[in-house]
């Protein structure tokens, strides 16, 4: 667990951004961690943790270049939705992942460093093995979908 604190006196968590790619046909493109990695061969959707420094949209937009090999306007991300744990994350530290929804990018999206990636509609997608945290997105993503 982290020992870091904000000024307010709470732990810092690891802040994960993570978007859900809307095809024209309204699948999502979803991404499978690679091998090697917190819950590797897991679906969730694309993205990463935010460096240092970062905005978080700036961090999503490096996240689906280097992981995709896709490229997005800032402009086109939507915020969807949140989750927070206080504990989830590797060794047990807290994270706070954000969702984005974007409709919009260029290029075709690929999988790299071993990854996988699949389209699937937004009602299936609970049926893929999820990340946990990413699980807790659906709903979010669903109510956000039908907006
Ligand atoms: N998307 C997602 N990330 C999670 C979950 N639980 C959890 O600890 N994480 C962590 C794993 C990673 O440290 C981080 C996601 O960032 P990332 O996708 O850039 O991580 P990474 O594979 O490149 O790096 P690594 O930390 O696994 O080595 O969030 C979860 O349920 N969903």
């Amino acid at each position: 667990m982290t020992d870091l604190k904000n000024s307010a006196g709470n732990a810092l968590p690891m802040l994960v951004v993570s978007c859900a790619l809307v095809e024209r046909d309204g699948a999502i493109i979803m991404h499978r961690r690679p091998p090697g990695t917190h819950h590797a061969g897991r679906w969730e959707f694309a993205g990463g943790k935010v460096e240092p420094g970062e905005t978080p949209a700036a961090a999503l937009t490096r996240e689906l270049a280097e992981e995709l090999s896709i490229r997005i306007a800032e402009q086109d991300l939507m915020p969807t939705g949140f989750v927070a744990s206080s504990d989830a994350g590797p060794e047990g530290c807290g994270i706070v992942l954000l969702l984005y929804v974007c409709r919009r990018w260029t290029g075709e999206p690929q999988a790299l460093n071993g990854a996988a990636t699949a389209s699937c509609q937004p009602a299936a997608i609970c049926r893929l093995d999820l990340a946990p945290l990413d699980r807790l997105l659906v709903p979010q993503l669903r109510l956000a979908l039908l907006g």
